[in-house]
């Protein structure tokens, strides 16, 4: 009997047919304000329902900030459970970004909440940090590989503070960012026509050629828009990898509501500039 059909197919599939674009549903408090909404759960629902409203049809990804309902306690949380069920059923890939780590017994835990089917917060891929050591995310790939979902572990991110650990070098001449990339390309082997174990790398990170980016994976790109890198980066940054991209755009977009005509604007534009500097790779 076949199980799921794997996360990494469903990706390629959505990113051939829709276009790569990730956005990001990120309520900050200073963005509910320029929305007109209040710093409390009707205006996080609100905020969260126009996006998905305004995008969940057309793009490939949406990734819910886990952090921004994470702060509004259970209500928030309730919030996003539904936020997560009502793109899913409008045909995006839900990313949770929730950058869970952990020793590997309470790995599991963060893995069945939002890998298991039967968990509320059921979503597509989850981010996660593999710094108490690769092998503590075990228990999230193999219910990953049950469940047809995806993860996706921070290599190297895009905020410069990142660089003190994902750049240190180890032992055995290779940095911890490269060993964390190799991690994922041996996860990921034989896997058609994309393997489900996806890395962070910050679109944000200039020429990264010293890194062999080839993971035959996805590789999650934020830091375009509000941190300053921009879609035309991406084939400097990512080489010949630059085709499993996922280009995170989060502030970029959400700046543009509360009007969800200009937001899918604003989605569309950057989707366009993403096509553009793809294509002449
Ligand atoms: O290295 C990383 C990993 C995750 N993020 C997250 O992506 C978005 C970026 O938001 P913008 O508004 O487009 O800057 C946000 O949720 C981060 O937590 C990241 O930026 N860098």
């Amino acid at each position: 009997m076949s199980g799921p059909e794997p996360f990494g197919a469903r990706l390629r599939r959505a990113m051939d047919t829709r276009g790569p674009l990730c956005v990001g549903i990120d309520p900050h408090a200073a963005l509910l304000a320029e929305w007109g909404l209040n710093d409390d759960v009707a205006g996080l629902e609100r905020f969260s329902r126009t996006v998905v409203e305004a995008v969940a049809d057309r793009v490939a990804v949406l990734k819910p900030q886990s952090a921004f309902f994470e702060r509004f306690g259970s209500r928030g949380v309730a919030v996003l459970e539904k936020s997560v069920a009502e793109a899913r059923a409008a045909g995006a890939l839900v990313l949770m970004d929730a950058k869970r780590g952990d020793i590997g017994s309470t790995m599991a835990a963060y893995a069945e909440s939002f890998l298991h089917p039967d968990s509320p917060l059921f979503s597509d891929a989850l981010t996660v940090s593999p710094y108490l050591g690769y092998g503590s995310l075990s228990p999230a790939v193999a219910l990953a590989r049950e469940s047809g979902t995806g993860l996706f572990v921070l290599a190297l991110t895009s905020n410069p503070e990142g660089g003190e650990v994902q750049h240190a070098v180890r032992a055995d001449g290779r940095s911890v960012g490269a060993t964390m990339l190799g991690h994922l390309a041996a996860e990921n082997a034989g896997q058609t026509p994309l393997g489900s174990f996806g890395a962070v790398v910050g679109a944000t990170l200039g020429d990264l050629s010293s890194y062999d980016l080839d993971i035959n994976g996805p590789l999650l790109a934020p830091g375009i828009g509000a941190q300053g890198a921009t879609a035309a980066d991406l084939p400097a940054v990512f080489g010949p990898a630059v085709r499993n991209v996922v280009p995170n755009v989060s502030r970029g977009v959400l700046r543009h509501g509360a009007d969800p005509v200009a937001l899918r604007d604003a989605a569309e534009r950057f989707a366009e500039e993403i096509r553009t500097a793809v294509a002449a790779v």
